[in-house]
């Protein structure tokens, strides 16, 4: 194992990888869910760094290990704290205040003396592990005390902070107790990146108002004009890096035979449709998953499509299970499954194919490549790496994009059919409207929408982010 310090950190809550634990006692490591382990990796990987992270489980005690290169180096939680500052502060506090309240968020001062604690053994490992001088990217919401209690101990870092979740409405944030608490937290950084301007400028202004610090005034760009604010000696800048995808690693996935062949393959085990409408989530109240099923159900009674003609198939990643509005959800989405199947099946012929459970990236990579339309509908999302991985795919110029606005890549993808989620006729018409789109403009939306994902992709993301912190790698 490596005994010498780290030029290059990630510190995230997962590592890229979680540790399983089989029946028979034995165990292993599988790849972790959602798109911040989607978009890190590969970059990381390239730069031969660490990455701090916890293993997924409780109370595992694993020892730092390589992996092709990358120094992964393990932090422990124990039952108590996956429960408190994971599943509850979290997931149950900061994941629904930071998306709009769309779920209420629980106020508990035991939670939160967790995540306090938490936050400082991953701040301790980093400072264990860093070279003198390295650079330390802190990602994320379940780390926003890490840059300051890191900043404490190691001075000599330099410390780059980004959020992959929405940063609220100030009236949203306010909320919080512990507002002033986070804000100074995130403050230790010399960097604070989020998806979109409108989270740095809200940044801004909480600095204002609950540091008393003196903020610059002018509108924050994206990936230029950040905003400044000195806090003491030092000067954090405060910028928008909307974050990307491997675009050129899945075109070339997409082109190959291999995934062609899946691909048809697929379509046929469907029973060969007319059209296949793809939805790809982590099982979470916030990818409005029941905004989309509810759409379809409504379409199907009106006859306004056949269960005949198009399919609809959701593959829906099991997430945060033990939280409450988790299993509500849960439940919910399968009532609604049920109802469809159960009116307008046929034996052998469900119009709905739901699957809760994760696939490889190659089998994803067919499924999009297979679908007519991908059906993006979340309530609020940071970004979504989904339908930009689905535009990456379409090398062929086929199918259709239906987006939520309340996404974050619905800035970048305007070509595609946008939609308010919460305005269910809307929802229904741009569905009906991708599924029966003119072939030539079709193409001309997916042209445009591949213009734009195959020359933003993860690499110039993190490259624009390590240029604004002062240390990107060379050329
Ligand atoms: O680690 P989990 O609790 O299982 O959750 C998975 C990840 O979900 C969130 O992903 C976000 O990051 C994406 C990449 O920036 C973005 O596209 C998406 O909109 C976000 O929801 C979460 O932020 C990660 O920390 C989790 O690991
Ligand atoms: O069965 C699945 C479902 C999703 N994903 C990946 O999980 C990530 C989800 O990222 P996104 O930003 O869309 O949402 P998040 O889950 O991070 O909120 C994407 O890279 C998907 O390709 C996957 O590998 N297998």
């Amino acid at each position: 194992m490596s005994t010498t310090g780290s030029d290059f950190i990630v510190v995230a809550n997962r590592l890229p990888v979680d540790l399983e634990r089989l029946p028979d006692g034995t165990q292993r490591w599988k790849h972790s869910p959602g798109g911040l382990v989607t978009a890190l990796e590969p970059f990381l990987r390239s730069r031969s760094g660490a990455w701090v992270g916890w293993p997924g489980v409780a109370d595992a005690d694993v020892e730092e290990f390589e992996e092709e290169g990358l120094r992964l180096h393990p932090v422990g939680l124990s039952s108590a704290e996956v429960r408190d500052y994971y599943e509850g502060f979290s997931n149950g506090t900061l994941w629904p205040l930071y998306h709009d309240v769309v779920a209420p968020p629980v106020f508990d001062r035991s939670w939160w003396e967790s995540y306090v604690k938490v936050n400082r053994r991953f701040a301790d490992a980093c400072a264990s592990i860093a070279a003198p001088g390295a650079t330390v990217w802190v990602q994320d919401y379940q780390l926003q005390l890490v840059p300051q209690l890191l900043r404490e101990q190691r001075p000599d870092l330099r410390i780059g902070f980004f959020l992959h979740i929405p940063f609220p409405p100030v009236e949203l944030f306010m909320q919080l107790p512990w507002r002033t608490e986070i804000i100074r937290g995130l403050l230790g950084a010399d960097l604070v990146g989020f998806h979109r301007p409108g989270g740095a400028q809200n940044f801004l202004w909480l600095a204002r108002r609950l540091v008393g610090l003196e903020p610059s005034r002018g509108a924050v760009g994206v990936r230029t004009r950040p905003g400044v604010v000195q806090v003491g000696d030092r000067t954090v800048r405060v910028g928008a890096f909307p974050i990307s995808i491997d675009a050129a690693g899945l075109d070339a996935i997409a082109r190959s035979r291999e995934t062609q062949q899946r691909a048809k393959q697929i379509r046929a085990e469907l029973g060969n449709p007319k059209k296949i409408m793809l939805g790809v989530d982590r099982l979470d109240y916030t990818k409005g998953i029941d905004v989309r099923l509810h759409a379809l159900h409504e379409l199907l009674a009106e006859d306004r499509l056949s269960a005949e003609d198009v399919v609809m198939v959701q593959l829906a990643t099991p997430s945060r299970e033990r939280v409450e509005h988790y299993k509500k959800m849960r439940s919910e989405i399968e009532q609604v499954v049920g109802r469809i199947n159960g009116e307008f099946s046929r034996v052998g012929h469900p119009a709905v194919h739901y699957l809760h459970q994760s696939v490889d990236r190659k089998e994803l990579c067919a499924f999009m490549s297979a679908a007519d339309v991908m059906v993006v509908t979340p309530v609020r999302d940071g970004m979504n790496l989904v339908c930009k991985e689905y535009v990456a795919c379409r090398y062929d110029l086929g199918g259709a994009l239906v987006l939520s606005e309340f996404a974050g890549a619905a800035s970048e993808l305007t070509s595609a059919f946008l939609v308010n989620p919460h305005d269910l006729d809307g929802v229904k018409n741009a569905l009906h409207a991708a599924l029966t789109v003119d072939p030539a403009e079709g193409r001309r939306r997916m042209r445009a929408l591949r213009r734009q994902v195959l020359t933003h992709d993860v690499d110039r993301w993190a490259r624009s982010f390590l240029e604004a912190l002062g240390t990107a790698p060379a050329h």
